[in-house]
């Protein structure tokens, strides 16, 4: 039952359609690369529709006119190292002075717990709507652990953005941070006994960087 899950799925045709080429076992990594930019990008451009704007007084070489700007928060852009690197380009395409902090966190693979080995972060993360971004949920460990550490930091007003997430994870954030809206571009069905999203992508690291 996913029925409990608070999660916005980001269902346009041209997400799913490159999330299918990224799952396929053949995709190799550039056009893995390729494609999880592109998605990104994508995901962006929905996730700030609701962006607040204002409007101002500008001259066109025609005339003069009342035009809409971005009015809200500054915004930061967040991602969980290594995989959520991936993420980085495609946003700052389309949100060109985003300041970026960097988490660095890592799925212990026999206990699947996070261990946190960096953290570099603007200054003023509290004046900030920040985007965290990570490719794949699985328990949620990670992206728990994130969020915590960018809240002890100050953090205010957190958005987390994934492309894969398993019901486990969502569940986890659901229950440890209640305030922060998730987005995906899927809710697969389970995780396997080795914590991998069933059916996923696979590690998105090591698909994005060659490490396999
Ligand atoms: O929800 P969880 O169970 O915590 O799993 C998800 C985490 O696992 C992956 O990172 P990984 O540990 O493989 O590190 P990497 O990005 O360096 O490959 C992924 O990018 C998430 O950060
Ligand atoms: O399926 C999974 C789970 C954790 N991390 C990944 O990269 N993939
Ligand atoms: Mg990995």
């Amino acid at each position: 039952m996913t029925d409990d899950l608070k999660i916005s799925v980001i269902d346009h045709p041209l997400v799913q359609h490159k999330l299918t080429l990224m799952r396929m076992e053949e995709t190799g990594t550039k056009d893995f690369r390729e494609l999880l930019e592109e998605i990104s990008m994508l995901m962006a451009y929905e996730i700030t529709r609701d962006l607040p704007l204002v409007d101002v007084s500008i001259n066109t070489p025609v005339a003069k006119c009342s035009s809409k700007t971005l009015n809200g928060k500054k915004m930061g852009l967040i991602p969980i190292l290594r995989a959520g690197l991936g993420m980085v380009d495609g946003i700052v395409k389309l949100i060109p002075t985003i300041k970026i902090g960097h988490v660095g966190m890592y799925r212990d693979p026999k206990t699947l717990k996070p261990v946190e080995y960096y953290c570099k972060l603007p200054t003023d993360v509290a004046e900030r709507t920040l985007i965290v971004i990570d490719p794949m949920l699985a328990t949620g460990g990670s992206a728990a652990a994130a969020l915590s550490l960018l809240k002890e930091k100050g953090a205010k007003h957190i958005i987390y953005l994934c492309l894969v997430s398993a019901p486990e994870g969502i569940r986890a954030i659901n229950e440890m941070h209640p305030d922060i809206k998730i987005y995906t571009a899927s809710i697969d069905e389970k995780l396997n006994e080795n914590g991998y999203i069933v059916p996923g992508l696979g590690d998105a690291g090591d698909r994005l960087f060659g490490t396999l």
